[in-house]
């Protein structure tokens, strides 16, 4: 078994199916920019930074037998594909973060008389192939940045995290957001436990949270997503760690369903939370969360396990893929690979951040 989600080389591209997690392992081949498309609308591959590095991967293996005759031509092409990839999933900005990024370098680059189009390929494909390895050293120092602000609350003592969803290795190219710092606290020898909720109805935490988990033998219990107050309640819940579709200008926060009431309980005992957001997930281009378009999902997911109804037939369902925590909840920061911030202060540091970069 594996917890590679995306195996890339040399412009072959491959996923892992995660909708036959955890009991079966096969790889699907994505050979172009619509069969990278459907496995992220279908959720064969899911995660807000997986789902933008294999959409940028499969513009890479189209543009490999791709032939334009001028810059402009090349330029288009690139720009129209990657509107195409981000109509795929619409509350995740990575995939939207990527398409912006790729739209200016390459439409900037076009212009210049002295490129060629050879040129321009190289440059743009080896900078998406790039997203990997970027992803994995950004995980990293979210993940010590989380790991060192929850010892210092501890006093350096072990501690017991409870996280939501799937923001692990098979979220990301490797390492992950929120189960990053849960690693990075594993390597300190400063995690005593782990509790992962089951995450309905794509059951990301039951399928996928746990089977990384369990594969790194990690000391780890599933809960129900209706145990969660009890938990904090019961047990003794030392801060709770999430990931990031999208975070906005004041720091409120879209993430899979079920994130915002876990910040309400969190509240309600004192918990600090925190929401683990390396800035591919950050948009400074939204003031705050009323404006997150959410993700509806078919009810069928919900109504239905592999299959195998759960639900009564006929009745409505209701199925929203993520909810928005209001940066008020969000008590113990937002991670990022720059440092974590409260996140009222995120707009400003980063800018700072980004201003050096430029300078
Ligand atoms: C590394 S953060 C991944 C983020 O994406 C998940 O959503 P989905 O499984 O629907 O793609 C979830 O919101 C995670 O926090």
């Amino acid at each position: 078994m594996t917890l590679e989600a995306i195996k890339y080389d040399e412009g072959s591209l491959q996923i892992l199916d995660q909708l036959l997690l955890p009991f079966k392992s096969e790889y699907i081949d994505v050979k172009d920019t619509e069969g990278g498309w459907n496995v992220i609308k279908k959720m064969q591959v899911r995660g807000a930074p997986a789902i933008a590095i294999v959409g940028c991967l499969s513009l890479v293996v189209e543009l490999r037998a791709t032939h334009c005759n001028s810059t402009k031509e090349l330029a288009d092409f690139i720009q129209s594909k990657l509107e195409y990839l981000v109509t795929a999933r619409p509350t995740a900005v990575n995939m939207g973060n990527a398409a912006k990024y790729f739209t200016e370098k390459v439409q900037r680059l076009a212009s210049d008389d002295g490129m060629s189009v050879k040129n321009l390929k190289k440059i743009i494909m080896t900078d998406m192939e790039e997203m990997l390895a970027k992803d994995i050293a950004g995980n990293k120092a979210v993940g010590d940045f989380g790991a060192d602000d929850i010892l210092t609350r501890s006093n350096k003592q072990p501690v017991c995290i409870l996280t939501h969803c799937n923001t692990g290795s098979l979220a990301t190219a490797g390492y992950g957001t929120a189960l990053g710092v849960i690693r990075s606290l594993k390597n300190r020898d400063a995690l005593k436990h782990v509790y992962c909720t089951e995450t309905r109805p794509y059951n990301q935490g039951a399928r996928l949270t746990a089977y990384e988990l369990v594969y790194e033998k990690m000391p780890a219990t599933l809960v129900c997503d209706s145990m969660a107050a009890m938990l904090m309640q019961r047990k003794n819940i030392s801060a709770v760690v999430v990931g990031a579709d999208r975070v906005v200008a004041n720091g409120d926060t879209a993430n899979k369903i079920g994130t915002y009431q876990l910040a309400i309980v969190a509240k309600h005992h004192d918990v600090p939370f925190y929401v683990a957001c390396p800035t591919t997930a950050y948009d400074s281009t939204i003031a705050n969360g009323d404006s997150i378009k959410i993700e509806e999902r078919p009810s069928q997911e919900m109504s239905s396990i592999n299959g195998v109804p759960v639900a009564a037939p006929g009745i409505q369902c209701w199925n929203p893929g993520f909810d928005v925590t209001p940066a008020e909840l969000i008590t113990g920061g937002i991670i990022t690979e720059h440092g974590l911030f409260k996140p009222h202060e995120l707009k400003d540091k980063l800018g700072l951040i980004n201003g050096s970069k430029k300078a």
